[in-house]
């Protein structure tokens, strides 16, 4: 019998990456990506051209699974058709009607114990609200709810629309610790009732393709990546993507009426408590524009600086920020002076920015309990030499970066061939080779000058935490 293949589809802001793999142990054979247009609403119709053009691979697999980026709002009507551009979990522009059913729903508390989450504008429930605001007849015309992951699944050849508890436990309207939808909460915000997707279990066989393969129910893309890394609890993964993510697989739902950590449900049966960012790699690529330098040069430039950046301090909140919840903030460079203006004090500020709100997302996770044992750099951004170097000395411990790959994309594969092989686990397969790197000392000054100008008083017109 010949052998069996499975794709993983990671469908995230920037773009499109497909990984062919075998099914027995996950051994990558192809790869192929396509570019999303940039912006915080995408019409859907922009992600399947994307995969279209990865279906020579695709058409290969046994068996497919979708992860994309969480939270996306995809309207649709009656017939199916998108009622607008998809809002994305990037878009701040509910901001306003976060703050505003956090109120009426009950405060932070209610919240974070029958959602999970306390929402920000990220949140899909924020984003039904601001429609029925701002666009009520594109509200009158919604008849369904679906995620950016659900809407690429039902098109691959889901039997009618179908999502998984991982990205439902993004969208503030379902309840990680119920497995149970919130129907009262989606029409709060709404303005009337939906029809959310059906969330399938772990693992199911929830459709074929055209070409015959099997379809599996798909995840977030955070939920994606635990599964590619195989993520064991006391893993802490830092994920520098578009966003710059937080997480640990655990055995029983968060709930921090913070705001801060996110008690998201995994693609397994667990939950995965998370940090989320708005902030991440496109720091380091702001900087590179900063400095004129190509972005495989920034590292050169942030390793030739002194620690600390010559006294210069970044705070990195350039697209408005999530954690904390600052969605009308902007960055600051603070400390400049003519003796410390220089390309290579920015490219260093930069990369400590990123990494100083990483280990404020560490710490917001150990404040739930969450105990690392190890910590895990992925993403593109830890493809950049100077984050992976001075990574140890400012999160204040070792530090395993996974060779680089498509772990989002790895994780769909992985769920594919579970549900592919029918079994009631994902099949093990092998974990990634990783480098550690370490550091003989920690960079306190660094964080605390870092954490200062954070506390600083925000901007008139920006939320505090
Ligand atoms: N060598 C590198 N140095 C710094 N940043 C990089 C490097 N390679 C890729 N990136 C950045 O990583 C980001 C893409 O990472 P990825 O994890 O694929 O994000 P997403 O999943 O949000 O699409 C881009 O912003 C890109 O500029
Ligand atoms: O909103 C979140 C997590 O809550 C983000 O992590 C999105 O899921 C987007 O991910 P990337 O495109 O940055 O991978």
């Amino acid at each position: 019998m010949s052998e069996r293949l499975v794709a993983g589809v990671d469908s995230s802001t920037q773009s499109t990456k497909v990984v062919l793999c075998r099914a027995s142990d996950g051994t990558v054979l192809d790869e192929a990506s396509a570019p999303h247009p940039d912006g915080t609403e995408c019409h859907p119709g922009h992600w399947w051209d994307a995969l279209s053009r990865t279906r020579g691979l695709l058409e290969r697999a046994d068996a497919v699974a979708v992860a994309a980026q969480q939270h996306g709002m995809v309207a649709l009507d009656g017939e199916g058709e998108a009622v607008r551009p998809a809002l994305l979990w990037n878009d701040t522009r509910s901001a306003p009607q976060a703050r505003a059913l956090i109120e009426e729903l009950g405060g932070p508390r209610m919240w974070a114990e029958r959602a999970g989450s306390v929402p920000v504008a990220s949140f899909t429930v924020t984003k039904l609200r601001w429609m029925a605001e701002h666009e009520p007849e594109n509200a009158r015309r919604t008849e369904r709810v679906l995620l950016p992951h659900d809407w690429l699944t039902l098109r691959l050849g889901s039997d009618g629309p179908v999502t998984d508890r991982g990205d439902a436990s993004g969208t503030g309207y379902w309840s990680p610790a119920e497995g149970a939808y919130l129907p009262d909460v989606l029409r709060a915000a709404l303005g009337r009732d939906a029809e959310p997707p059906r969330v399938a279990a772990p693992g199911e066989r929830v459709g074929t393709t055209s070409w015959g393969a099997a379809v599996a129910p798909g995840t977030g893309d955070n939920m994606g990546a635990a599964l590619g890394l195989g993520l064991r609890p006391g893993d802490v993964v830092l994920s520098i993507g578009t966003s710059g993510t937080a997480f640990a697989v655990a055995d029983a739902p968060a709930a921090d009426p913070s705001g801060l950590v996110a008690g998201f449900a995994d693609a397994t049966g667990r939950f995965l408590p998370l940090v989320c960012t708005l902030n991440a790699a496109r720091i380091l690529t702001a900087a590179a524009a900063m400095t004129g330098a190509a972005l495989d040069e920034l590292s050169a430039l942030a390793l030739a600086a002194e620690p600390g950046a010559g006294g210069l301090t970044l705070l990195p909140y350039l697209d408005g920020e999530r954690t904390p919840d600052r969605p009308g903030a902007t960055g600051v460079l603070a400390g400049l002076t003519t003796a410390n203006a220089t390309r290579e004090n920015v490219a260093r500020a930069a990369v400590e920015a990123l990494l100083c709100s990483l280990a404020d997302a560490v710490d917001h996770l150990a404040a739930q309990g969450v105990r690392p044992r190890r910590t895990l750099l992925i993403g593109g951004g830890a493809r950049a030499e100077a984050v992976r170097r001075l990574a140890p000395a400012i999160l204040g411990t070792p530090v395993t970066v996974p060779e680089p790959a498509e772990y989002v994309a790895l994780g769909a594969a992985r769920q594919a061939a579970w549900a592919l092989a029918g079994t009631a686990g994902a099949p093990d397969w092998p974990a990634p080779p990783a480098t550690e790197y370490i550091a003989d000392h920690v960079e306190e000054a660094v964080r605390e000058r870092y954490a200062a100008l954070r506390d600083a008083a925000p901007a008139p017109g920006t939320a505090s935490t």
